[in-house]
């Protein structure tokens, strides 16, 4: 008689068990709500990094979340530009967008980047379908400014379309090109539609991933990563110039779908491999988490014009992880 010999390496490690046993609670949890994942072209760094995050989606999928994709490109859009010698140029954080710019940035958002990340998820089935803001009318848009040319500012959104492949078991990918309510296409920056959609689904959380490891509260010093604040706090940030450009909109987007009842906002690296599940499935978490409980806050008064003296003391305040990273 001739078994089959254990040729298994040894001795086989217990935690990869402990770690399946830790996500339960967060997996009992998580299971069928929806959580908008905003991925920024400054986490696409390259393809190998871009399936691993698409895996971790549809992994997100198979146990029960229902994710919704907003993709930004800002990079690729640039480049496509710089290809076709199209000056590129920022105000605000806004790429102006001439008409001929519109036509690359809506071929490198809806021709490349969105395709890209669909194809990555159905390798695993037919999972994911991609959608432009103009498609069933989802992100409606009037011009921002006339000196923005085509930037949109998002005037509602129609989250019809979205919620039945929501119903129907897909994962939306959209792309942040909206339709002008006086027709014709827009330029939205990916962040704002991210907090936008968020809201008007009802998402339970808003998870951003970006190239950096979350809000610091002095970007040049690395030790003051930011583990959690309160909507109040990012308010103040943005208002008192602590963040600049990428962090802005992020911020913006947090505070605005916090408000509209979304239960959790996060930052996280999107380029720290499997981020999201552990943000999203370990007790211990990554990056920065903003929440709207009040309470957990140690300041004696809200909002805004207090803060100034008490953002310090703030940062000392005890570690809130406990508190806020129930499942
Ligand atoms: N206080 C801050 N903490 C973290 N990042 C910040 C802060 N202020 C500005 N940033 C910038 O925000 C960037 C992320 O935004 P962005 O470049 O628009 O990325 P994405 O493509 O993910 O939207 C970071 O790379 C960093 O340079
Ligand atoms: C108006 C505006 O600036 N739109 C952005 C849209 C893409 C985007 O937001 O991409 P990231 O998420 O990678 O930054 C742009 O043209 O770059």
């Amino acid at each position: 008689m001739k078994y089959a010999k254990d040729t298994r390496p040894k001795p086989v490690s217990s935690r990869t068990a402990e770690v399946l046993v830790e996500a339960l609670p967060w997996i009992k949890n998580i299971t069928g709500k929806t959580v908008v994942i905003k991925y920024g072209g400054s986490a696409m760094i390259d393809g190998r990094l871009r399936t691993d995050v698409m895996n971790d989606i549809v992994l997100l999928k198979i146990i029960g979340v229902n994710p919704v994709i907003i993709h930004g490109g800002g990079l690729a859009i640039t480049d496509a530009m710089n290809k076709f010698n199209i000056p590129v140029e920022f105000k605000d954080g806004q790429r102006v967008t001439t008409d001929e710019a519109m036509e690359v940035v809506r071929m490198v958002l809806m021709g490349k980047v969105n395709q890209e990340l669909v194809e990555a998820m159905n390798e695993h089935g037919n999972l994911a379908v991609g959608v432009s803001g103009s498609d069933a009318g989802t992100i409606m848009a009037e011009q921002k400014s006339p000196e923005l040319g085509r930037v949109g500012r998002i005037s509602r959104i129609n989250s019809g379309y979205l919620e039945d492949l929501i119903d129907a078991d897909y994962i939306p990918v959209v792309a942040s090109i909206a339709m002008g309510e006086e027709g014709g296409y827009y330029n939205v920056n990916a962040d704002l539609v991210a907090g936008h959609i968020a809201a008007a689904i009802g998402a339970h959380k808003i998870v951003f991933l970006t190239d950096v490891d979350g809000l610091y509260e002095d970007f040049d010093n690395k030790d003051s990563l930011i583990s959690n604040l309160t909507m109040f706090e990012a308010q103040y940030m943005v208002e008192n110039s602590v963040v600049s450009t990428g962090m802005i909109p992020k911020l913006q987007s947090c505070i605005a779908a916090l408000d509209a009842g979304v239960f959790r906002a996060h930052i996280i690296n999107g380029t720290t491999p499997h981020a999201l599940l552990l943000e999203l499935l370990t007790n211990t978490g990554v990056g920065t988490t903003l929440h709207s409980t009040e309470e957990s806050c140690t300041f004696d008064a809200h909002p805004l014009g207090n803060f100034a003296s008490k953002l310090i003391e703030n940062r000392q305040r005890p570690i809130l992880m406990g508190d806020l990273r129930t499942p």
